[in-house]
């Protein structure tokens, strides 16, 4: 992550920037799965694309039976994501290659940051009662405070579907602030649960509330909903992402998670990325993919890419 990561300010509330839009679910679907069909990176490029997806993952464990060990093997997975023989092959191996960040539940994170000392590799908590976000808020902005107390240096909150399902956009937005000041140095991801949002139109308004509010990352999901990431829910949030530099000049963040496990899925929004919003979002800065198990499948990819073989899957231990 570079120094000078900007943060996004926010702005007042300003619903007639999202409360007269409305998005159409079959146009959305279409331009999706147009640009997930690959065609805009070509096959010699396509491990340099999985270098860049790994630098983006936010490595994550959120299991109820996490321990210091198995998050300190995490760690170590981040630090060295790719086996050093794959990334001499491929004439990488000077690069420092480490995974964007590395995700945890906050009890958790002075754990990671032990294990991380020296790596630059950021620490990101969720907090906010994650992943419903159901308890009183008190509560939901000490745990920002005890995460940030502990070391972290992302904070991933959840928001509170209900406003989002009955229009309260003061409410979500007056939320979301809070939140932010609590976040105080630390970089907020706003987790908007998209699978519990109901249509592409409350995604989109949610979306533009969370970066009105200051989020510096907008995030689809805890991976605990029954639906999680999707191509054409990321799309929608990219525009909007798109609209609101257009109408700020701030750049927000965006971080898929949930379900995504395979070096196709990395690659598939990759180019939803560029493909939206250009180049420069290819970066940790402003793209992170959260995933627990996605590393595995791309350095076996890149296996395959140095020696024309695959190994099997337990063979890339805990990726
Ligand atoms: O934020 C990250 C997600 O919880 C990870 O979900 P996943 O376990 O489906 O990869």
């Amino acid at each position: 992550m570079s120094e000078n990561w900007a943060r996004n300010p926010g702005t007042a509330l300003q619903r007639d920037r999202f409360e007269d839009v409305n998005i159409n679910r079959t146009a959305a679907e279409r331009r999706a799965a147009n640009i997930a069909s690959g065609r805009s990176v070509k096959k010699q490029h396509q491990a340099a694309w999985l270098l860049r997806a790994i630098q983006c993952i936010d490595l994550t464990t959120l299991a109820g039976d996490d321990t210091p060990g198995r998050v300190r093997r995490l760690c170590a997975k981040a630090r060295q994501p790719v086996r050093h023989d794959l990334l001499s092959a491929m004439d990488v191996q000077d690069i420092g290659m480490t995974t964007g960040a590395v995700c945890v539940y906050p009890t958790m994170v002075r754990h990671a940051v032990q294990a991380l000392q020296g790596s630059g590799i950021p620490v990101a908590s969720v907090a906010t009662g994650f992943p419903a976000g159901l308890t009183p808020m008190t509560q939901r902005l000490a745990e920002i405070h005890y995460a940030v107390d502990e070391g972290a240096a992302e904070i991933d909150i959840v928001i509170t579907r209900e406003h989002v399902l009955l229009g309260n956009w003061q409410a979500l937005y007056d939320e979301i602030c809070a939140m932010r000041e609590a976040c105080g140095d630390a970089h907020m991801k706003a987790i908007l649960a998209t699978g519990e949002l109901g249509t592409l139109t409350n995604v989109y308004r949610a979306s533009m509330v969370a970066m009105q509010a200051g989020s510096d990352f907008i995030k689809t999901s805890t991976g605990k909903e029954p639906v999680n990431a999707t191509l054409p829910v990321s799309l929608t949030m990219l525009r909007a992402i798109r609209d609101y530099g257009e109408q700020t000049g701030h750049h927000v963040g965006f971080k898929p998670a949930g379900g995504l496990r395979t070096a196709k899925d990395a690659m598939a929004w990759l180019a939803l990325m560029k493909e939206e919003l250009g180049a420069p979002w290819l970066r940790p800065d402003l793209f992170r993919i959260g995933a627990s198990s996605l590393l595995a499948d791309i350095e076996r990819q890149l296996e395959h890419h140095v020696t024309g073989r695959y190994a099997s899957a337990d063979h890339h231990a805990l990726s």
